[in-house]
């Protein structure tokens, strides 16, 4: 493998010193960029673009062709895990993401297991063949969804604005819901050191749903599953620390335990207050985040006083990876990607010098 040449983003989840503030997008290769458009129509379905090795490689590549990205996040979804557990998963055009057989009876429940590995080594195909194009360009991040977050599409059998079917488990049936994060846990732990053994030197753990739960479930039911995961990573591999991410939307009020999981950096969505956020967890982790995703139809000079505004709330010092709150709009300009992107690396020299 070729020697990493910007090492940027990894020093800054170990809060060790950078020239600049590194920045990465969540969902940086996708819909809002023509060309994955054109490749995605090449490959048909979505899923058949994550399954193949070479797509899924071309398209993870093309939004760091276009911008000064300091990272990669490998082209996948977090649904493809649940797949692998015999859900069936499809997605309906305009519809999001479905799953045929998802869990409605306590037969169903019971019969799921910690599935083979071998069903998900497209993934792992991808990782390596990722590694080896980006030629140590920048690191590649690895990645999967929480026990709670991939459960509820589990549970919901797609998207949901009200999870009420898998919050009415929680309430009624807890131990079997405890089951299924028991189980997702244990999936999610193999096949992120299975990323990591195929080239991720990184991974983000995308707790999207847990901000739905209350207080005290939060943390039964999403961060300690989160937490077996953290402690059962292989956090080195070929002589570097593989830093771990922990990304809850809306854990806002969760900071101090979220950062106490283990991990060494916390995602933060748009609502949190960066600066207040890095005092509360002081020098534990490293912070990700939080420019709201919806800033991005504005003008240039407004993106710019953005950036500007959460760069002087940080303040000075690494330990700052800047993204944004959530993942990119397929409706995002790419012009005002470059923007801010741009934006990010100049503005972070001086803070980080002085
Ligand atoms: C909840 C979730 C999913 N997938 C993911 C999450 C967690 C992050 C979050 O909260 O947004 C994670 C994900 N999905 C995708 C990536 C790729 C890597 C990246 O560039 O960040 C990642 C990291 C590609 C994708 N995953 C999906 C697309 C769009 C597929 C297409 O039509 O081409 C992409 C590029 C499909 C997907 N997959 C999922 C949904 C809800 C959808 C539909 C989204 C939509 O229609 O806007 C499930």
């Amino acid at each position: 493998m070729s020697p990493l040449q910007n090492d940027t983003f990894l020093r800054a989840l170990l809060r060790q010193p950078t020239d600049y503030t590194p920045l990465w997008l969540m969902r940086q290769a996708g819909r809002y960029l023509p060309e994955y458009r054109a490749t995605r129509k090449q490959a048909g379905s979505f899923l058949d673009l994550c399954k193949n090795r070479d797509f899924a490689t071309e398209v993870t590549l093309q939004p760091l062709e276009r911008f000064p990205l300091d990272a990669a996040i490998l082209f996948s979804d977090i649904l493809t895990v649940p797949d692998a557990m015999g859900l069936g998963l499809y997605f309906e055009e305009g519809e999001g993401p479905k799953f045929e057989r998802p869990l409605r009876d306590e037969a169903a429940i019971r019969a799921l297991a910690v599935p083979d590995m071998t069903e998900l080594q497209y993934v792992f195909d991808a990782v390596g063949s990722i590694r080896q194009a980006l030629a140590g360009r920048v690191p590649l991040i690895g990645f999967s969804g929480s026990p709670f977050t991939l459960a509820c599409y589990m549970i919901e059998g797609g998207g949901s604005t009200t999870y009420s079917r898998i919050k009415t488990m929680m309430y009624d049936r807890p131990e079997l819901l405890h089951h299924i994060l028991d189980i997702n846990a244990r999936t999610v732990t193999a096949y992120l050191n299975a990323q990591i053994e195929a080239g991720a030197q990184a991974v983000q753990i995308f707790d999207s749903w847990g901000g739905t739960l209350a207080f005290g479930k939060y943390q039964a039911f999403s961060l300690d599953y989160m937490k077996r995961i953290v402690a059962g990573l292989k956090r080195e591999h070929d002589g570097r620390r593989v830093p771990v991410i922990v990304f809850t939307k809306g854990g806002g009020l969760w900071l101090e335990d979220i950062a106490d999981s283990g991990c060494d950096a916390v995602g933060l969505d748009w609502t949190v207050d960066l600066g207040d956020a890095r005092r509360r967890v002081g020098d534990k982790v490293a912070l990700q985040g939080n420019l709201d995703p919806n800033a991005l139809f504005a003008q240039p000079a407004a993106i710019e006083a953005e950036v500007g505004r959460l760069l002087a709330n940080y303040g000075e010092g690494s330990g700052h990876v800047f993204n944004l709150g959530h993942g990119i709009s397929q409706f995002t300009p790419p012009e005002h990607v470059a923007a801010l992107c741009e934006a990010v690396h100049r503005l972070s020299r001086a803070p980080l010098a002085g």
